[in-house]
């Protein structure tokens, strides 16, 4: 038991999935693990323990925004010893060429800033997925026909961003789509030694402002679900 997380030891599997909603989080348990089980509750954010295809398997909110998943992250590797973290996210996205429901396989992670800034200082540090997870990703979405794309992605702090120089930037540079977690998932990750990735469906189309409902991204990103479980035990 943690400050954030009342799961026993040994009630966290090596295996994490990590949407930003706990509620997506309990649909994923619910609808692809095998006898899930409710194993965290504190502050709502829930996590359960169950098992896909006979593999251990956790899934657990991470919240919104690198501050709030730095200390759900930092605690199941410390504390609850997970080595496999795949957060399961929406995007928007920053290309024409990605369209609502794709696919984002985010191999690196631009940002401004991370709960780590004050870590590396004057390093800019290069947030990168985990190569065994990103190429058994790549073959899942591949095997299953979904449209997705492998590229770099741009976590930031803000949601409601009043700088539209900034996405212009990003997008000229070819980032692909713009969520709020994966720069301080992979640099924790690269820190303890541990395997991350970020596979992300696309909730917001930045560039024609087409958006989903919340119910799509609470309940309605099954193949991203499916590819990330895949990819953990590929
Ligand atoms: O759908 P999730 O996983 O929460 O991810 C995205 O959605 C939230 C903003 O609506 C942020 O957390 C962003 O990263
Ligand atoms: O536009 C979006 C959509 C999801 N998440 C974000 O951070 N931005």
């Amino acid at each position: 038991m943690t400050i954030h997380i009342g799961a026993a030891a040994g009630e966290i599997a090596e295996t994490v999935l990590l949407p930003g909603d706990p509620y997506r989080a309990k649909w994923i348990a619910e609808t692809f693990l095998t006898a899930p089980r409710l194993v965290n509750e504190v502050r709502g954010m829930l996590g359960y323990t169950g098992t896909w295809n006979g593999h251990a398997v956790t899934v657990h909110g991470s919240g919104m925004g690198m501050p709030s998943l730095s200390i759900y992250a930092n605690e199941l590797i410390r504390d609850y010893g997970a080595k496999t973290l795949i957060r399961v996210g929406s995007c928007g996205a920053m290309q024409d060429k990605v369209a609502l429901r794709d696919i984002i396989l985010a191999m690196a992670a631009s940002t401004l800033s991370t709960p780590s800034r004050g870590i590396l200082r004057e390093i800019d540090f290069a947030p990168a997925a985990n190569w065994q997870l990103l190429r058994g990703a790549a073959d899942a979405a591949e095997a299953r026909g979904a449209t997705y794309h492998v590229g770099g992605i741009y976590s930031s702090d803000v949601f409601y961003d009043e700088r539209p120089d900034l996405s212009e930037i990003m997008t000229r540079h070819g980032i692909l789509g713009v969520e709020m977690e994966a720069a301080e998932l992979y640099t924790l990750a690269a820190r303890h030694g541990v395997r991350a990735l970020a596979v992300l469906t696309v909730s917001d189309q930045l560039m024609t402002g087409e958006a989903l409902s919340s119910a799509d991204r609470e309940r309605g990103f099954a193949d991203m679900v499916e590819i990330a479980l895949a990819a953990a035990f590929a």
